[in-house]
């Protein structure tokens, strides 16, 4: 939030409207609200509003987007208030303009004319997600229902108010980086959307516990967040898991049996690895996604659910579609609110509190008595590569709380290929900089194009091969699109400033 997260100072309210009259009224929601708010600051026009979110601290903006000229301008006014929440309103609603302004960086979307009480029930849902919530307790997950199940796991129901704050939420996905930051960020932003998410990844960065915080954030966590691992099941498995199966379907099948959607139906369906998939099922689960209905393996009723599609994938999408292995059309319905984990090694600043994290859990689930890392240990975990990411922190870890005790983890207990400076990760990195340290020709030094530069060649070229789509850019590229946003508004400065001699 603004300068009053955390905080019991009054919330500021902006709005912009070219109608001063639907300002005045929209301002109103003030008065609905159960947080306090300053006098709301209404525009009917856009460069004082623009002003002043770049200059003053902003709790909440509600927008109309024929004002500002669409839903595409919207995205210069949420990267000057990137804390803010945003609410776009429109009197030309639609399922994809909704899903465009969420793209340009609103939190929520309304069509005119509205009333006071949906638009102050939509703020207050936005502001409760701010509010920080207590640490939470270690989850807990039901078992597969059977042998076959292994790979879809249903969280249980929440036993009690379905009202009360998110129980896990974000507060299990740690990071202080400027990238989770960006990341946390993204999932609330997308949280109450009903769209589809498209989370991207190297294997262990945290891909579905990202897509659990946004099923815990979302209206629909008081029904069931419902995990496939497409990896895990033989791929001729893999349609009965997603959409069940009657008694005789094939050998074995003594039962019927309810699917993963149907488990998800008023929840979340997380299909972890969803690059597993054959074409022939694809397109089932395209179907599925235009039409909401399925039928069991061997059923002839059509069936229908409600369930919110997450998915995730460790491989590029986009190189897989170039390859023939993942229809295209399929992709096109599933990417609409992307997400992309960075590796670890490229975040480090969150490596040392995720292993504080992790060992202050471990040690107190198998009772020892670690209180920290000792500098040389903490100096190595910080510098190593990490290639299997968040899992092998964790793992390296908890392996070396139940192998040994004492007050602090000290070098000597890191597993040797940890410890080992010329192990593979490091050894890749040190001799990739020697290669090209040797077979860089001398240049001088005002022949050196700038990295900033070059990243806005880079990633101006990517968005001319979209035609300017920030997010299909931001996957190619395997960056987030509020990266991208970012580094636009940097060049954007830069232009203003007086040029260095
Ligand atoms: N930001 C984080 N904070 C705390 N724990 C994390 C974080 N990211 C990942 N983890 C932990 O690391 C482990 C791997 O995470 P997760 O299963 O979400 O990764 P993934 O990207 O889905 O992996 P895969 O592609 O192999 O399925 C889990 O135990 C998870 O709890």
């Amino acid at each position: 939030m603004g300068s009053n997260e955390g905080n019991a100072l009054p919330v500021i309210v902006r709005v912009l409207d070219a109608s001063a009259s639907e300002a005045a009224r929209t301002s109103a929601v003030c008065a609905k609200l159960s947080h306090s708010c300053t006098d709301p600051i209404l525009y009917t026009e856009s460069a004082s509003c623009l002003q002043d979110l770049a200059d003053k601290s902003t709790d909440i903006l509600v927008i109309d987007l024929e004002t500002i000229g669409g839903d595409e301008a919207l995205e210069a006014y949420a990267v000057r208030c990137p804390k803010a929440v945003i609410l776009a309103v429109s009197s030309r609603g639609s399922v994809s303009r909704a899903v465009s302004a969420m793209r340009a960086g609103a939190h929520d979307f309304l069509t005119k004319p509205f009333s006071l009480d949906a638009l102050a029930s939509k703020i207050t849902f936005q502001l409760e997600q701010r509010r920080p919530v207590p640490a939470p307790a270690a989850p807990a997950r039901s078992e597969p229902q059977d042998f076959r199940s292994a790979s879809v796991i249903s969280d249980p129901l929440p036993a009690s108010n379905p009202v009360d704050p998110a129980p896990e939420g974000m507060n299990r996905l740690v990071g202080h980086s400027a990238q989770m930051r960006d990341i946390h960020d993204q999932i609330r932003r997308m949280a109450p959307s009903q769209a589809p998410v498209f989370i991207t990844g190297e294997s262990g960065t945290g891909k579905e516990l990202c897509a659990k915080a946004v099923h815990d954030l979302s209206e629909r966590r008081p029904s069931r967040f419902v995990t496939l691992n497409c990896a895990a099941i033989p791929r001729d498995l893999i349609e009965s898991e997603i959409f069940g199966y009657v008694r005789g379907a094939f050998t074995g099948a003594v039962d019927n049996r309810a699917g993963a959607a149907e488990q998800a139906d008023g929840g979340t369906l997380f299909l972890d690895e969803i690059g597993e998939m054959d074409l022939l099922l694809q397109s089932k689960l395209l179907r599925f996604l235009q039409t909401g209905t399925f039928q069991r393996l061997g059923d002839t009723q059509s069936r229908k659910v409600d369930a919110r599609i997450i998915c995730a994938t460790n491989r590029n999408p986009v190189a897989e579609i170039s390859a023939g292995r993942f229809r295209e059309d399929l992709y096109y319905r599933l990417h609409v609110l992307p997400i992309h984990l960075p590796p670890l090694r490229e975040r480090r600043d969150d490596i040392l509190p995720l292993a504080e994290t992790f060992l202050e859990r471990y040690s107190k689930e198998e009772r020892r008595g670690f209180k920290g890392f000792d500098a040389d240990a903490e100096a190595r975990i910080v510098s190593y590569g990490w290639p299997g990411n968040v899992r092998q922190l964790e793992n390296t870890i908890r392996q070396m709380v139940v192998m040994n005790d004492g007050a602090a983890i000290t070098f000597d207990m890191l597993p040797m290929v940890i410890r080992d400076q010329s192990s593979r990760p490091n050894a890749i990195i040190d001799l990739s900089r020697e290669r090209s340290r040797t077979a860089a020709p001398s240049r001088p030094f005002g022949s050196i194009e700038p990295l900033w530069a070059q990243e806005r060649r880079i990633i101006e070229d990517a968005l001319d091969a979209f035609d300017g789509n920030i997010a299909m850019a931001a996957a190619a590229l395997e960056i987030s699109p509020s990266t991208i946003y970012r580094k636009r508004q940097s060049w954007t400065e830069r232009s203003l400033l007086p040029l260095m001699s």
